[in-house]
């Protein structure tokens, strides 16, 4: 622990003026952001969304770099649960903070920290060997292997309805007995007897993966608590190490990366560690609170701090929104501007061509414009979003129904080509698609041959990319965003050609800096360019669902996780089926119906219905000023036509 450490006004006024304007403070009448910026005890934080408290991390880690190096050499820890999420720390405060992304502290996803100190060590204490790879694709890859080689003839396995999916799953517990799935009981388990020839089998499958180094994700947290279990010694170092733990997004933890990090740095209450949980149970739309109840999995600790008020949505948003809280939430609007818009309600018909119910929603942000409601230079983007993005057969309505571009705008963007050269032949006429057009063809590359992430094992993505180059090497940063720079400028102007033998000269340096040389990329980078045609060009370009000549944007609600837009269209989308016949609820109008007149989420509703509500609340939440939800007019007229329209407008599409 270190030495006695404080956080003084100034340090408060240094955070304010990095993350917010000048007109903004952490302050206000209850002032919870401060007493949770300020407070340096292992407690939880609950806030409601918008509140703020990713900001009131980042201030308090801002503040912490300040006073690094510890004088007892320990560090800080920070977990999110996703790459995402922690790319947007290190974006927010990456610059300021030279000191805490480096030794001894440890900023990184929770799957990468069980590698890093747990998984990896012990892999390499028993075996003296390294862990080959933790990565679910190459784990599936070779169980299909070792099916196809070793257990091809077996009865039992190719009577199952999928078999491959089922032995993909199988996991050790942690007394090696065989489970489907890392959180599942024995007793679960398809093949009751455990003395069998197949049992056997399938047990020595998964002890010859596990000695080859051949884990996927969930194996890594088998061998982290065989490793405590073994050494429990680890665990005081771990906390001696870390004297401040910080994990955001709490509630997306699942129970076993919950029990890890509760079994190292909470510790029965007796951990030399100051560990502190934050999030909104609320929000838990991954794979926490699907299994388990999120109540069994982050339970509340006696010291817990609040944050109530929002600073994104307006009261009207804040009135929708409580109803689809599972845990009881006292959400307040505390916007100093706050918008009198109303929610929407959109209602379509099946005689509405597919882009009319986003085309309706773009008309009513303009005229929200004209009236001076919705600013017109306004901050953040709008976006259209559904819970289920797959377009799916027959009468299932998803986001491609809302917008027939939306998978072929997708698909183009993510293109994969076979050579070099057909990434530039076939690169799009706009500057900002060429430029991630060049970075998919070096990723493409850097994935031949067989670079990975160190951080996290995983192949480098653009934003892992450009951060490691920011922090290892400096000079190739700078290089390469120059470089993107003068090729897509140069390939606007067609000179593809002098591009692509750029390119092939600089990738030896760039190569470099990972410590290969071009070996399996020769025949990729040598390969003569095939042009993809594209039928109808406007495809690729559609100018219907524009404002302000930017376009809106389309994404899942997992997508927008953690963002804020000035409006947001959420659009019901046919998820599963319960019930069957006329009664039968599949879409969030109808599984969420009570919700929508104002009637609070209670323990009692189903699973479906509980899970709709979570992915609704994260949609719901993102808007600062207008929320639109879109509902076909049969579900409205059987489900929410007595809705309460002083609290949401309705208007036919
Ligand atoms: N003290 C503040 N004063 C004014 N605006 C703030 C303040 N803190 C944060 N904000 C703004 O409020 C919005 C939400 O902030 P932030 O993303 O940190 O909230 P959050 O609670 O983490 O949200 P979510 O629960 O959706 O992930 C952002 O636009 C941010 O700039």
């Amino acid at each position: 622990m270190p030495a006695e450490t404080n956080i003084t006004d100034k340090d408060i006024k240094y955070a304010e003026s990095i993350l917010l304007d000048a007109d903004e403070s952490f302050e206000d009448d209850k002032n919870e952001r401060i007493d949770f910026i300020r407070n340096l005890e292992t407690i939880d934080l609950h806030a409601v969304p918008g509140s703020g408290k990713t900001t009131a991390l980042l201030a308090k880690l801002l503040i912490l770099e300040r006073k690094l190096p510890f004088e007892d050499g320990s560090g800080i820890m920070v977990i999110s649960h996703t790459n995402n999420a922690i790319d947007e720390i290190k974006n927010e405060i990456g610059e300021y903070c030279p000191k805490l992304f480096s030794y001894p502290n440890f900023i990184g996803t929770i799957q990468s920290f069980v590698n890093q100190y747990l998984a990896k060590p012990f892999f390499n204490q028993v075996t003296k060997e390294k862990i080959s790879k933790i990565n679910d694709d190459f784990y599936n890859e070779r169980v299909e292997n070792y099916y196809n080689n070793v257990l091809r003839d077996n009865f039992w396995l190719n009577k199952r309805a999928n078999t491959l999916g089922f032995l993909q799953n199988i996991r050790f517990n942690e007394n090696n007995m065989l489970i489907s799935g890392i959180n599942s009981k024995t007793d679960d388990f398809a093949l009751k007897n455990t003395s069998g020839k197949t049992y056997r089998k399938l047990s020595k499958m998964k002890n010859i993966l596990l000695n080859q180094g051949i884990l996927c994700y969930d194996d890594a947290y088998y061998l982290a608590n065989k490793y405590l279990k073994k050494y429990p010694e680890i665990k005081n170092l771990l906390q001696k190490r870390f004297s401040y733990v910080f994990v955001d997004e709490m509630q997306d933890m699942d129970i076993h990366q919950h029990n890890i990090l509760e079994k190292i740095f909470y510790n029965n209450g007796n951990s030399k560690s100051i560990y502190q949980r934050i999030g909104d149970r609320n929000q838990a739309i991954y794979s926490g609170g699907t299994n388990f109840k999120l109540e069994e999995i982050w339970k509340s600790r006696e010291n817990t701090l609040k944050i109530t008020g929002s600073y994104r949505f307006s009261k009207n948003i804040a009135t929708v929104l409580q109803n689809f809280a599972l845990n009881s939430a006292d959400i307040k609007s505390i916007k100093s501007e706050n918008t009198k818009l109303k929610p929407h309600l959109l209602i379509y018909n099946d005689y509405n061509s597919q882009c009319e119910v986003i085309q309706r929603f773009i008309r009513l942000i303009n005229k929200f414009k004209t009236e001076n409601k919705i600013p017109e230079d306004y901050k953040y983007p709008i976006k259209a979003v559904s819970w289920i993005t797959k377009e799916k057969e027959g009468n299932k309505i998803t986001l491609p129904d809302y917008c027939p571009k939306f998978n072929k705008n997708r698909s183009t963007s993510k293109t994969e080509y076979n050579s070099l050269e057909s990434y530039l032949i076939n690169s799009k006429n706009n500057f900002k698609e060429i430029n991630n057009d060049l970075l998919n063809m070096l990723l493409k590359i850097l994935r031949i041959e067989k670079v990975v992430n160190s951080d996290n094992d995983r192949y480098y993505t653009k934003s892992s990319l450009f951060w490691y180059l920011k922090k290892n090497n400096k000079e190739q940063y700078e290089k390469l965003k120059l470089k993107l720079y003068d090729w897509s400028t140069k390939i606007i102007k067609g000179n593809n050609s002098e591009v692509s033998e750029d390119i092939k000269d600089y990738l030896d340096g760039f190569l470099g800096v990972f410590g290969i040389e071009k070996n399996k990329s020769i025949e990729f980078i040598n390969k003569d360019p095939k042009k993809i045609i594209i039928e109808d060009e406007t495809d690729f370009d559609c100018h219907l669902c524009k404002i302000n000549n930017k376009k809106i944007e389309l994404g899942s609600v997992h997508s927008v996780k953690g963002e804020t837009h000035t409006a947001t269209l959420y659009l019901e989308s046919f998820y599963q089926k319960d019930g069957s016949g006329e009664n039968a609820k599949s879409y969030e109008s109808q599984r969420l119906n009570k919700q929508f007149k104002n009637e609070k989420i209670t323990d009692s509703d189903n699973k479906r219905t509980k899970k709709s509500a979570r992915i609704a609340y994260v949609g719901f939440s993102r808007p600062t000023h207008l929320l639109a939800f879109a509902v076909h007019k049969d579900r409205y007229d059987k489900y929410l036509s007595d809705i309460n329209e002083d609290v949401w407008e309705v208007i036919e599409v």
